[in-house]
């Protein structure tokens, strides 16, 4: 007889052939994923199943950057897509960045383009879009050297300070008609203005020529942003000539390239000092446009540059510098507003440094790190850029993956910074997490990248932060803040508008209620 115990562990010892059944079955099931998840032996990141013709186009929607981190909830951070027929691999995590921007960055210093961006950007003559090579290393060097060096963002603090100082000026009439003040409008206006003179020796905002290139401006910006269904699924191409998106590029890029070549002809004929707007007595070698003027004049850099090099590199600066600097300021605002005991933190920082001067100087600046980790938290939450793409070079192995040459790789800093496996609470706005911190937002630290990181790195990470930097401190510490009638700041909307730049949907209005000018 048989003990119970004996009878119980002998109902776990299997019978030879279920043991046979289950080892074919569990070959059989390996054999079938491998074959899901390979081709021509290499191993392909996790995919969702997709659609004949639109692949995985369906499962984006307009903000993509949510769709992709939701998508990465099931499939990992490291997934598979095709946008049509073209594979695309999508990095949602801090490790899958580094492998790229880091460990592969060479390999990975390639950047996708659409038609439209080949045509706004004179044939890719441009720095962001410009493919890896000799021609993009050389303006790669003249930017981060000659155009947005320390130095020289330090020496155009007195255009930041008159700038901000018109901008302290109309919020202060606000305050004294107890209007409400469109920050959003403001902050765009600002940013634009220092960069237009950064760039040109003049602003564009004021007169009717002016106004005509901020709508171009804007216009441009919105059709680089356009993503068009030909582009995925080359035999829609044609949707784009009959609904009028091609002539819509043609004639923006003509009217901007007229703009361009009016300023280039000013400033070769020396006729900046008879407009307007012009820096008085500011010497002329600091403008964007004469440094590369200077450059295609003497030929200096090895590499010859036209007067086409020269819009395109203008126009990267405006596109890539003036959006994403006054969106960086709407959110920082919004999260501010929407959280009291924050602003009064910043603002008890300012008062308490500046005592009774009115006026921040860039030494103050160095002694807010509460301000800084407000401005870090923003860049977190909200990445003006939620998703930058790059190109594969060669065949690489990511993360034990294989990633074939040419596939498109899309980056989401939107979902990296949220991540909780590299945040706590990643959906609490709490600047207190960066303080005892040595995270940074410059490239080093992957799960911080609204700046991208690597070869194909930003470059005006000091240009765009000397400007936030100091409008905030000024913002916060020379008004009282409230809610316009009839809404409450805790419950300001967050709604985004799609776009390549993320920018509130609705601008942000609030009222200044005291003013220490
Ligand atoms: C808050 C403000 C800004 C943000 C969030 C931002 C973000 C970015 C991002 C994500 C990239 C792509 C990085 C990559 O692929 O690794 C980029 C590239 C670039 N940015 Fe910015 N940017 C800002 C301000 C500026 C400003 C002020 C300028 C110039 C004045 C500028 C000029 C450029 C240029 C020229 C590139 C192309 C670099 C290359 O391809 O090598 N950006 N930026």
């Amino acid at each position: 007889m048989l003990s119970l115990e004996q009878q119980q562990i002998d109902k776990f010892v299997l019978h030879p052939f279920l043991l046979l059944f289950i080892s074919l079955f569990s070959i059989c099931f390996l054999t079938k994923w491998l074959c899901k998840n390979s081709s021509n032996g290499r191993l392909k990141p996790p995919s969702p199943p997709r659609l004949p013709i639109l692949g995985n186009l369906h499962q984006l929607s307009v903000l993509s950057h949510r769709s992709l981190q939701s998508l990465g909830a099931k499939h990992g951070p490291l997934m598979l897509l095709h946008f049509g027929r073209k594979p695309v691999i999508i990095v949602q995590s801090a490790d899958a960045a580094s492998e790229i921007m880091k460990k592969h960055d060479l390999n990975f210093a390639d950047k996708p383009h659409t038609r439209t961006i080949r045509r706004i950007f004179y044939d890719l003559k441009d720095i962001a879009a410009a493919p890896y090579g000799e021609y993009w290393r050389k303006l790669k060097s003249i930017c981060i050297l000659q155009l947005l060096s320390s130095r020289r963002v330090q020496s155009f603090n007195f255009i930041r300070d008159e700038e901000i100082g018109l901008l302290m000026k109309k919020i202060e009439s606000c305050c004294s008609s107890h209007l409400p003040v469109n920050l959003s409008e403001l902050f765009e206006s600002v940013t634009n203005n220092v960069i237009c003179r950064a760039a040109f020796g003049r602003k564009y905002s004021e007169g009717l020529a002016s106004k005509k290139f901020l709508m171009l401006l804007r216009e441009l910006l919105h059709l680089s942003a356009s993503v068009s269904i030909g582009e995925f699924i080359p035999w829609l191409s044609w949707i784009n000539r009959v609904n009028g998106f091609d002539s819509r590029v043609d004639k923006t890029v003509k009217e901007v390239d007229d703009f361009l070549e009016l300023v280039i002809q000013d400033h070769l004929d020396g006729d900046l000092e008879s407009d307007g707007d012009a820096v008085n007595g500011e010497s002329r070698e600091n403008f964007f446009v004469d440094i590369l003027l200077s450059i295609y004049k003497d030929n200096s850099i090895g590499v010859s540059i036209d007067k086409d090099n020269i819009k395109a590199i203008i126009l990267d600066i405006l596109a890539g510098g003036t959006d994403t600097t006054s969106a960086t300021l709407e959110w920082a605002m919004t999260e501010i507003l929407k959280h009291p005991n924050i602003l009064s933190n910043l603002q008890k920082e300012a008062r308490e440094i500046l005592k009774d001067r009115q006026d921040i100087t860039d030494d103050d600046l160095e002694k807010m790190p509460y301000l800084k980790a407000v401005i870090k938290e923003t860049l977190r939450l909200h990445p003006p850029i939620p998703l930058y793409g790059r190109i594969a070079r060669e065949e690489v192995r990511v993360m034990g993956y294989d990633v074939a040459a040419g596939t498109m790789i899309i980056i989401n800093p939107w979902a990296i910074g949220r991540d909780p496996a590299s945040w706590e609470a990643p959906e609490k706005f709490e600047p207190d997490r960066f303080m005892n911190s040595l995270v940074d937002y410059k490239g080093q630290d992957f799960e911080l990248i609204p700046f991208g990181a690597g070869r194909r790195g930003c470059p005006g990470i000091g240009f765009a932060m000397a400007s936030v930097q100091l409008v905030l401190a000024n913002i916060v510490h020379k008004f009282e803040w409230n809610s316009p009638v009839g809404s409450n700041l805790e419950d300001l909307d967050t709604t985004e508008q799609p776009g390549t730049t993320i920018h509130r949907k609705h601008p942000l209005f609030a009222v200044a209620t005291h003013c220490y000018l």
